[in-house]
């Protein structure tokens, strides 16, 4: 019989549904390295947020076929390394969602409320009812930041309670917005304008600090900022200097930089801070389809059916996955690159099977295409199950063709995406031993492996250009690994493409931009 490790407190009914097919043991609060000498028994994982799941535990997890978290973010695994080794891991998406969202609107209100500080004063045996005059929230703006799963659910109730909405979300169209009843706005507004900020985005390395001292200098004096969302998007110490000097009128925080939240010096503040320890799934209702969501794919994974909800690795049986994985990975990087070319903002994808390609289904290709150009937005959320519909709720369209006919390489797949950046394409195809390459940019041949930091140009081809880039990347720092430069006629007009060792600094774009001969520049990251 399979054995499984639970080593966060699950609710029983997941445990109820692992013990039908495994026998489970239930571990809590192991150190590292306890966790590591026991891990090599196990098939299965099941963790919440408390267990951190490092290479070095998937090392020694030698049976482990599955790694399951029961909630949203995988961020205490190292799923890259769990991949390497082909262990699924899975988590749920949407299990915890109106927790979340509704621990967000708790927050806001007893921010505005004084609540907790009030509740406490009368238990203290006082009846102090002059210290603790509210605001209201009626006629107010909200300014939510991240308009996914969460954000909607915060902006429905929000509404209903006469609020104005703001958001922003650079992965959103428009009309998604205003179907939510939202008006999209540049974070800049929406950071100066809103009365209450809350931030339902990922914790990425854009997000990161994304509330620093500057934004929070231009906040408006009375405003309250919520983050149920991830530690360390909003800059703590930058935060509890700004809510001692009476720069914004409070904040609410479920989750802090490094948890549980040590030494800090948010915990000497008085009302205007709300502190919770990492809450926002603490609902009995969500802890139960969180363990019933993860335990039921284990459940499957273990009788070797397919999991609904991988992170990882997709969910269709395994002939077919094992026929089209190269050709996954493939449409996967290419929807990378493609969706960051196009700018966030993504209406419409064209991906277009060509050569022997058009023969085969063409639908997994597809969702593993939106998995890597919804990748930015959402990281580990989008997965090969959800990322049509996610799609599909931004408001992206997609166009799936084929052409048998062209056959420059034995099969390539095209991916074409209109944006706010404007309309960009990118071809790739797999030569010996699967390696990906990527073909075509923007309607110029090349030939290149992908690579984690790309830069692109869009330049005059005429002498110079090259060495004028490369020394300006020179002053940068930045280290050139590769280099090709694309053209249909000479002297024309032609595509540079730089794979770089390190990512770019920040400012260098404008820099490149006003290279004489570049029109545009755009930077990736794989
Ligand atoms: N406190 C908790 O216990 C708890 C519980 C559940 C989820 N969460 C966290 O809440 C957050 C939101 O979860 P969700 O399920 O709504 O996720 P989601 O993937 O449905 O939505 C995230 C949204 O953020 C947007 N986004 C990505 N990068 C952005 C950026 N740089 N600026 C603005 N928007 C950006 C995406 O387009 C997307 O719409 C996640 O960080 C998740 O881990 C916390
Ligand atoms: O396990 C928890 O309670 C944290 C949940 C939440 O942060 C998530 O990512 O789902």
């Amino acid at each position: 019989m399979s054995k499984v490790l639970v080593s966060d407190p699950i609710d029983q009914a997941g445990i109820d549904i692992l013990s039908q097919v495994a026998t489970v043991d239930v571990k809590t609060g192991l150190k590292p390295e306890e966790l590591v000498q026991i891990i090599g028994e196990y098939d299965a994982l099941m963790i919440r947020s408390g267990t951190r799941v490092t290479q070095e535990i998937i090392e020694a997890g030698t049976q482990l076929k599955i790694i399951g978290r029961a909630g949203v973010g995988v961020d205490n695994v190292d799923v890259p390394a769990a991949t390497r080794k082909g262990i699924v891991v899975v988590n749920s998406p949407e299990g915890n969602t109106i927790a979340a969202a509704e621990h967000a609107l708790a927050m806001m209100l007893s921010l505005s409320r004084y609540i907790p500080d009030a509740n406490a004063s009368v238990k203290r045996g006082e009846w102090d009812r002059k210290s603790f005059i509210g605001a209201e929230v009626y006629k107010k703006t909200i300014g939510i930041v991240g308009l996914g799963k969460i954000g909607s659910h915060v902006a429905a109730v929000a509404r209903a309670m006469g609020m104005k909405l703001l958001a922003f979300d650079p992965f959103i169209s428009t009309e998604r917005a205003e179907q939510i009843g939202c008006q999209l706005v540049d974070l800049e507004v929406l950071i100066q304008q809103a009365d209450y900020i809350t931030l339902h985005i990922p914790k990425t390395p854009e997000t990161t600090h994304l509330i620093n001292t500057e934004r929070l200098a231009k906040m408006k004096p009375n405003a309250r900022i919520i983050n149920c969302a991830r530690g360390g998007i909003i800059d703590e110490e930058a935060l509890a200097v700004a809510l001692r000097e009476g720069k914004i009128a409070g904040a609410a925080l479920d989750v802090y930089e490094a948890e549980p939240l040590g030494e800090s010096s948010l915990k000497s503040l008085g009302q205007q801070a709300i502190l919770t320890p990492h809450l926002g799934a603490s609902t009995t209702e969500a802890q139960v389809n969180v363990a019933i969501d993860v335990a039921e794919q284990i459940r499957d994974v273990l009788l070797g059916l397919a999991a609904r909800s991988a992170v990882n690795i997709p969910g269709l049986s395994p002939d077919v996955m094992e026929e089209l994985k190269p050709y996954m990975q493939l449409a996967e990087t290419l929807g990378k690159l493609v969706g960051q070319l196009a700018g966030g903002r993504v209406e419409l994808l064209n991906v277009r099977l060509q050569g022997e390609l058009a023969t085969n289904k063409s639908q997994p290709l597809v969702v593993a295409s939106l998995k890597g150009l919804l990748y930015q937005a959402l990281r580990e959320r989008v997965n090969y199950v959800n990322a049509s519909i996610e799609a599909k709720e931004r408001g992206i369209r997609v166009i799936e063709t084929r052409d048998a006919s062209i056959k420059d390489y034995a099969g390539s797949l095209h991916l074409e995406a209109t944006g706010s950046l404007g309309t960009h394409s990118v071809t790739g195809a797999l030569f010996g031993g699967g390696e990906i390459r990527l073909t075509n940019l923007d309607d110029f041949p090349i030939n290149v492996p992908p690579n984690q930091h790309m830069l692109f140009t869009l330049h005059r081809d005429m002498p110079g250009i090259i060495g004028k880039l490369g020394s300006l990347l020179g002053s940068f720092n930045v280290n050139i690994a590769s280099m090709q430069v694309g053209r249909k006629i000479i002297r024309g007009d032609a595509v540079m493409v730089l794979s770089l060792d390190d990512p770019l600094p920040d400012g260098i774009l404008p820099e490149i931009i006003k290279v004489s001969g570049i029109r545009d520049a755009y930077t990736v990251t794989l």
